[in-house]
């Protein structure tokens, strides 16, 4: 095995620095205006984050954030450094955690992983299981501009998504425990994938072939745009997992969180979906969040706050959120394990 002279950089998305509306605009400044997260030219992206959304949505969002912050700090960045410090016990590697949004940033850790001696490649392993231009991508950018900028003569390389990784799939099963096994026993009446959702317009820019995605079907027939569909790869996610653990096709469905804007993002929306599986006389509902490693604003309080309460409101009586791998050491051992055993093509 050649991992003599790598460094390993885990990439996480970020928070901001705490909860006061000061630094939440300042993050929320950052991250939208990112072109891969706003994808339109610079002069209409700083009109629309300016006017906007900086105005109103960092007192919203820091609301959001006192609710579910910790005494030591944002549970994405807390969880993010102890699931690396678990890596970080299981490999001889030099391993770093870095924000692609806030710090600490991906500039400071890769200058300080490129001055360890003897470092020649830096393996990038984003924490998100599944490629789409506002996660993998924009931080394969930001990692070669750091590059670029700083003349690095190390070489980058970044892990693949491993959304049906077979690892992984049953690193989910398992952290899930027991209510997999009650769902299958008819305990719980459903199981519901709510996914990060992203823009329609973001899937279709990604399409290698120019037409493949987001048609009839276009996620169950085998094409080369499956390597950057970000739809593809969250049913994938959940089909393996249904397969794994045994469910059938009615105990389970695929929604989408998080919207923002009013361009068409990726259907259904998990906040109609729960209300719906309330409607249809759902009881009980598990909901499991497979596009975080780690727990987070959207984890916590979209869905373990915000959807539970749409959820008991309209007629559901037991809600469970199924909490993300965070520091399980399984998976701690087996991202060590990637980290070791990955070989760029
Ligand atoms: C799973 C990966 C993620 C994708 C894809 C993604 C796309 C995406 N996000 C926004 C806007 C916001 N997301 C926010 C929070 C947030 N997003 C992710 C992950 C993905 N986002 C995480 C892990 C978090 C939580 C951060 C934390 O500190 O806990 C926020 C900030 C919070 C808020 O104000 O609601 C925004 C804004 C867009 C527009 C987008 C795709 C285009
Ligand atoms: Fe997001
Ligand atoms: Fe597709």
């Amino acid at each position: 095995m050649e991992m003599k002279g790598r460094a390993v950089l885990l990439v996480n998305l970020g928070s901001p620095d705490s909860t006061s509306v000061a630094d939440v605009r300042r993050y929320l400044n950052q991250f939208l205006m990112d072109p891969c997260i706003i994808d339109l030219p610079w002069p209409l992206r700083r009109l629309i984050v300016s006017a906007f959304v900086l105005p109103t949505r960092p007192a919203k969002s820091a609301e959001a954030y006192k609710s579910i912050w910790w005494e030591e700090g944002s549970p994405l960045k807390v969880l993010s450094q102890q699931l690396t410090d678990k890596v970080t016990e299981n490999t001889e590697l030099p391993v770093a955690l870095a924000m692609r949004y806030g710090n600490p940033s991906m500039e400071q850790e890769i200058l300080r992983l490129s001055k360890i001696e003897g470092i020649k490649e830096i393996l990038m392993l984003p924490l998100y299981p599944h490629y789409a231009m506002s996660s993998v991508k924009t931080c394969i950018i930001e990692a070669e501009r750091v590059f670029k900028e700083h003349q690095l003569t190390q070489k980058l390389i970044t892990h693949p998504v491993f959304f049906e990784h077979p690892d992984y799939i049953q690193h989910l099963i398992r952290s899930a425990g027991p209510v997999i096994e009650e769902l299958k026993n008819g305990d719980w009446d459903h199981l519901l994938f709510s996914y990060h959702g992203v823009p329609e317009r973001h899937i279709r820019k990604d399409d290698p072939t120019g037409n493949h995605c987001l048609k009839e079907n276009c996620c169950n027939k085998p094409s080369v745009a499956h390597n950057t569909c970000y739809r593809h790869q969250v049913f994938a996610t959940s089909k393996a997992f249904a397969k794994q653990a045994g469910l059938s096709d009615e105990q389970w469905s695929v929604a989408f969180q998080s919207r923002l804007g009013r361009a068409k993002w990726l259907e259904p929306a998990t906040d109609q979906t729960v209300r719906d599986l309330a409607a249809k006389g759902a009881k009980k509902l598990l909901v499991i969040c497979p596009a975080f490693t780690v727990d987070c604003l959207e984890t916590l309080e979209e869905i373990g706050m915000e959807a539970k309460e749409d959820f008991l409101e309209h007629g559901g009586k037991e809600f469970k959120l199924i909490p993300c791998l965070n520091t399980d050491e399984a998976w701690a051992k087996t991202l060590a394990e990637w980290a070791e055993s990955y070989q760029a093509s």
